[in-house]
């Protein structure tokens, strides 16, 4: 648990314009979205909706860095099918029952609520170059009834994305708000773009213990030191030593994604007969085209006591 220095101060106040970068706020209703350019022309942009990152492209604006399915919803009407979707307070089906969570859907309420834009703030570090902050908040009066009945506990989500030259951060600060304690899980479902699978591999999880969800969740600890992707793949890696999780293409590093006070990772990859069965997945056969890295605190449970506060997030830096 770490407290946020630079939490926004005043809620909807957008803070002073950021030089340098361009953010606007496009389309209405639960299609809007928030974009943000630097002016050396990376950019990304996030849904309202869930807070969903639906394009990070770096690489002067030229190399987008995520998947997104072409049936995703992204008029609010469902999960987005890639990108990043935020996964809280209950990673995967929740408990069947006796657990605060049992009544929730797969994966939670973050990623289909409608959170609020609270704002931007922008640095001209003359190392990191430009570098532009957007900020999300979700709080227990931003859901649905539905929502608010299945986890009734006050909390206060603010969600930052940092884009800069060849990085994208983004970092949850979850806040106890009320006076009841409560447990969570957390996770970003991070959607990488590659350009072809077979040439993938998956380093940093040699010696680490997962449940391979495709194995009846059996338990494993991980032989390979390059993991590669030939069949369906969803392993959830736990306590994972290593800050750095790093994804190569046909040998060459193509993204490093670096884990701040998460020490889980989730490895998924459809494949072909589950894309088949996934209905807002197209191309069918884009399966080839993504692996999810997805950083979490998934193995048990957060807890936080009244006024308590947990930080945690990753940096993804796309080497190309
Ligand atoms: O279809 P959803 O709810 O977005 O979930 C996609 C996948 O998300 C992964 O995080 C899970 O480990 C998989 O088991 C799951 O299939």
């Amino acid at each position: 648990m770490v407290d946020r220095a630079n939490r926004p101060s005043a809620l909807n106040a957008p803070a002073a314009a950021a030089p340098g970068a361009q953010v606007d706020i496009v389309g209405e209703g639960a299609s809007a979205k928030v974009t943000a350019t630097l002016p050396s022309g990376e950019s990304v942009e996030v849904l309202l909706y869930g807070a969903t990152v639906t394009s990070w492209k770096s690489n002067g604006g030229k190399t987008e860095n995520l998947f997104l399915s072409e049936a995703a919803a992204v008029d609010g009407s469902k999960a987005v099918r890639g990108g990043i979707p935020v996964v809280f307070p209950v990673f995967g089906p929740p408990p069947k029952s006796g657990h605060a969570t049992s009544a929730l859907p797969q994966h939670g309420f973050a990623r289909t609520s409608r959170w609020e834009y609270l704002g931007k703030s922008s640095s001209e570090d003359a190392l990191d170059g430009n570098s532009v902050k957007l900020d999300f908040g979700l709080y227990t009066s931003g859901l649905s009834e539905d929502a608010r009945k299945a986890w009734p506990f006050d909390f206060g989500l603010v969600y930052s994305i940092t884009l800069a030259k060849d990085s994208l951060q983004t970092v949850i600060n979850v806040r106890n708000e009320g006076e009841n304690s409560f447990e969570f899980q957390f996770l970003l479902h991070t959607y990488l773009k590659v350009q072809d699978i077979s040439k993938v591999a998956v380093n940093g999880l040699l010696g680490v213990q997962y449940v391979d969800k495709v194995l009846n969740a059996s338990t494993h600890t991980e032989s390979n030191s390059s993991v590669t992707i030939s069949g369906e793949v969803d392993r959830v890696y736990s306590s994972i030593p290593q800050d750095t999780t790093s994804v190569l293409e046909d040998g060459k590093p193509r993204y490093d994604v670096v884990r701040d006070n998460l020490q889980d990772t989730v490895v998924w990859n459809p494949w072909i007969e589950k894309a088949n069965s996934i209905g807002d997945f197209q191309p069918k056969d884009g399966y080839k085209n993504m692996v999810c890295i997805e950083v979490g605190a998934v193995n048990g449970w957060q807890k936080l006591e009244k006024g308590e506060v947990f930080e945690g997030g990753q940096v993804i830096k796309s080497l190309l």
